[in-house]
């Protein structure tokens, strides 16, 4: 059996919520924490997409965030490729890690760079990386790239704003593929755009899963979406997983009932 992709084991994050300690001894306020992750764990096979599927404030983004890396968590760990992000302290490897993962945001609007051109913005990855030296085979990775996420190669010389929500979007998506990643967290990437464009989307990334075999953390709050995209499906409630099952089973028989509210909730025809 080949080793996951993603393994996380016991992932918990706590927010200290108390008021500072000077307020605290003046008033008599007890400390308050969030336990907003707890114990969560979970495996993602290569090829396949995770979802993770819950209200707003159930943890998903704060899993994402400790998944990639931007957050470290208070108790349990993250294995990504068979590295440990939270113990490794081999610098080659945390750094192959890095190479080997990117994100994609909610927002198609606020993560890409409004002074740059969407041709710099390709680029950046790929020198940051060092993985194509000669300016001839960078500017044909731009090319490949844009024709990758169905823009055309003229668009290398626009700014973001010349782009549509969607458009914008599959320039994320291309950023994001610009570092040969096997691994994406998407969170939410498809929620700030129209239901039409947001299929098209969603397509894209099905297709490119396909392509690349790439591994999916899809992050979102709408089962219609998820149920489109994921392979394996975990419900989060007040940062706990509730239930987790592959798709068509979670669909066809849900446990919950909040998984059953969930899903009663969603719009029946979608992509
Ligand atoms: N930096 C922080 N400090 C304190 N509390 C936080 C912080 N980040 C998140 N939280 C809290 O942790 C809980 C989980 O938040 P999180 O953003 O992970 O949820 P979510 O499921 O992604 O929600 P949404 O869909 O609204 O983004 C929430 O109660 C949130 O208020």
């Amino acid at each position: 059996m080949t080793t996951p992709m993603v393994v996380c084991e016991h992932l918990t994050k706590r927010f200290d919520l108390s008021d500072p300690w000077l307020v605290r001894k003046l008033t008599g306020m007890p400390k308050r924490e969030l336990v907003a992750v707890d114990a969560v764990s979970f495996e993602i096979p290569r090829g396949k997409t995770y979802a993770l599927v819950g209200e707003s404030g159930s943890g998903k983004s704060t899993i994402a965030r400790m998944v990639v890396g931007l957050m470290r968590p208070d108790a349990g760990g993250v294995t990504i490729n068979g590295h440990n992000l939270n113990t490794s302290q081999d610098a080659v490897s945390l750094q192959a890690v890095r190479q080997t993962l990117q994100m994609v945001f909610q927002s198609p609007y606020s993560s890409l760079n409004p002074r740059w051109r969407v041709n710099d913005i390709l680029l950046e990855p790929i020198r940051a990386f060092d993985l194509i030296s000669d300016e001839q085979g960078q500017n044909r990775r731009v090319r490949e790239l844009l024709d990758q996420v169905g823009l055309s190669p003229s668009d290398a010389a626009k700014y973001p704003h010349e782009f549509s929500g969607g458009q914008r979007q599959r320039i994320s998506i291309a950023r994001g593929l610009a570092s040969d990643p096997a691994f994406m967290v998407c969170d939410e990437p498809t929620s700030a755009l129209d239901v039409s464009v947001q299929a098209q989307v969603l397509n894209l990334l099905k297709e490119l899963q396909r392509e690349l075999g790439l591994t999916y953390l899809f992050i979102s709050h709408d089962m219609a979406v998820v149920r489109v995209m994921a392979h394996h499906i975990g419900v989060l409630k007040h940062g706990r997983l509730v239930e987790a099952n592959v798709a068509e089973t979670l669909f066809r028989n849900p446990q919950e009932s909040y998984t059953k509210t969930l899903i009663d909730a969603t719009p029946k025809v979608m992509v």
